[in-house]
């Protein structure tokens, strides 16, 4: 039987895994210097966000708390529906809590400027961000972001967690999806 090779549904590597340890890394030290004296509950955005979550968290070290939300806006497409849903709400209580939400990436900005507001109107101390990717030309919504690895180009991309119809996850690069692949 032929092996069957994702990386053949991209047409280029993006990011490559090196690069993405090494930004993390960087956004690490930078994010210990920021809460040296406050404890920060890591929010990770599932699904994407698991492996930006697993690395960076292992890369500080610092104490961290960790919880999970489950928000989904794209469903199989490769556009934001805009209509955000909650599918697993966090099981901690935000009040006082100095919280940083962890993602994979920031498109239209429409799924992160509905959790912001969802997270700071549960009363917690302060609420940041953190998302490893970022498409400028793609933003419908201002959103302020602390810390951010890197800027790339409006193309739907996948891997590093990032899916299409919940494939590619489990690449270790970014890459840009062929459009053959979905069109
Ligand atoms: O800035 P936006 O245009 O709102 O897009 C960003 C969001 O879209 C993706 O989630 P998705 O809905 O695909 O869920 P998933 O993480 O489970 O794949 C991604 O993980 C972000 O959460
Ligand atoms: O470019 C993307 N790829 C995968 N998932 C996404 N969710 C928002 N943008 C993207
Ligand atoms: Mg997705």
């Amino acid at each position: 039987m032929e092996p069957r090779d994702i990386d053949g549904d991209l047409t280029e590597i993006l990011i490559e895994e090196a690069q993405i340890h090494q930004r993390l890394a960087e956004m690490s030290r930078q994010i210990e210097k920021d809460y040296a004296d406050k404890d920060v509950l890591l929010v990770g955005v599932l699904k994407g966000a698991v492996m930006v979550m697993a690395d960076l968290a292992r890369e500080l070290t610092m104490p961290i708390n960790m919880d999970w939300m489950a928000v989904s806006s794209y469903g199989s497409g490769t556009a934001s529906s805009g209509v955000v849903r909650i599918l697993k709400d966090l099981d901690t209580d935000l009040s006082g809590r100095h919280v940083l939400i962890v993602e994979d990436i920031i498109d239209s900005g429409l799924t992160l400027s509905w959790l912001l507001a969802n997270l700071k109107s549960r009363g917690p101390a302060s609420v940041e961000i953190c998302a490893l990717l970022r498409k400028p030309d793609a933003a419908r919504v201002e959103i302020d972001v602390k810390y951010v690895g890197f800027d790339i180009p409006n193309q739907f991309v996948v891997g590093y967690g990032l899916d299409y119809a919940e494939k590619y996850r489990n690449l270790r690069s970014v890459g840009i999806l062929a459009p053959h692949v979905y069109s």
